[in-house]
C-alpha cells in the first residue's frame, strides 16, 4: 500500500506568504493530514518550529538553528556552540556595529547554538571576524546566521531520521535558500520554490514554477501518496 513520503520543510520563503512574513495558513491542513513524518528544518530559533508543530497539531520533529538544535519529540540535541558565535558578535559590536535588533531581542533570546544578525547590518566585517574564529556567516535572505560550519540542516535531518526511523532516501524536501542545500543533499528528492536563491536552485533536483507556499503546496500535491 502506498503512503505519503516523509517530508522536510523549511519555514521562511517556503511555508510563508510572498510578502515575506507570516505563515500561509493553507499549508496547515495538508501538513496535519500527512500520513508520514513531517520534519520542520529551519534557521529560526528553537522555539519557533516547536510552536509551529504545536499549533499545527503534528509531532514535534524539529531541526532548528540550521542544524544546531535537533528535537526528536523526546530528546533535544544541541550540537553547536553558541558561545563561539557570541564571541564573534561581541567583537562585531566592540568594533562599533550592532546586531540590528531591539534591545530585548526575540530573534536571539531563545537561540541556543548560533547568533542571528539583521540583514540591514554590514556583512563584510561580520564575515571577516567570523573567519578569524573559524566560523561562517550564512545569509538566508532573512537573517545573517553566525555559526560553526558544522553541523548544518542536513546533518540535523540525518540525525532525526535515524532517531525517528524513516529512510532519508524516501524523504522529499522543499526549501528556498542556501541553508537548505545540505538538506537537499541528504534526502531522496528535493525541490526549490521559484523564489529560491541561486544556491538552493542549483542544489535542488527541481525548481518548481510556483513561489513561496504555493510552490510547497504544489510539491505536496505531487508527492502525496507516492511512497511505496
Ligand atoms: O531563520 C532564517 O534566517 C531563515 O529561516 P528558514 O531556514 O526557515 O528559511
Ligand atoms: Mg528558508
Amino acid at each position: 500500500m502506498s503512503s505519503d513520503p516523509p517530508i522536510v520543510l523549511d519555514i521562511d520563503g517556503t511555508l510563508t506568504r510572498p510578502d515575506r512574513w507570516g505563515l500561509d495558513p493553507r499549508v496547515l491542513d495538508p501538513i496535519r493530514e500527512w500520513d508520514s513524518p513531517v520534519v520542520i528544518a529551519t534557521g529560526k530559533a528553537f522555539p519557533y518550529p516547536v510552536a509551529l508543530c504545536h499549533f499545527t497539531g503534528i509531532p514535534e520533529l524539529v531541526v532548528a538553528e540550521n542544524g544546531g538544535v535537533v528535537y526528536t519529540g523526546e530528546n533535544v540535541f544541541v550540537t553547536a556552540d553558541r558561545d563561539a558565535a557570541r564571541a564573534v558578535t561581541d567583537e562585531y559590536r566592540a568594533a562599533g556595529y550592532s546586531l540590528g535588533w531591539p534591545a530585548d531581542d526575540t530573534v536571539n533570546r531563545w537561540r541556543e547554538s548560533e547568533v542571528a544578525v539583521n540583514r540591514d547590518q554590514p556583512l563584510e566585517p561580520l564575515r571577516a571576524i567570523a573567519a578569524e574564529y573559524g566560523l561562517e556567516v550564512v545569509d538566508t535572505g532573512y537573517a545573517y546566521h553566525v555559526k560553526e560550519p558544522e553541523p548544518n540542516k542536513g546533518d540535523g535531518v540525518s540525525r532525526l531520521a535515524a532517531h525517528v526511523g524513516f529512510e532519508l532516501g524516501d524523504a522529499v524536501a522543499v526549501g528556498d535558500s542556501i541553508n537548505d542545500v545540505s538538506t537537499f543533499e541528504v534526502v531522496g528528492s528535493s525541490f526549490a520554490v521559484s523564489n529560491a536563491d541561486e544556491d538552493a536552485r542549483a542544489g535542488a533536483d527541481e525548481v518548481v514554477e510556483q513561489s513561496h507556499a504555493d510552490g510547497t503546496l504544489a510539491v505536496l500535491e505531487r508527492v502525496r501518496g507516492t511512497n511505496e
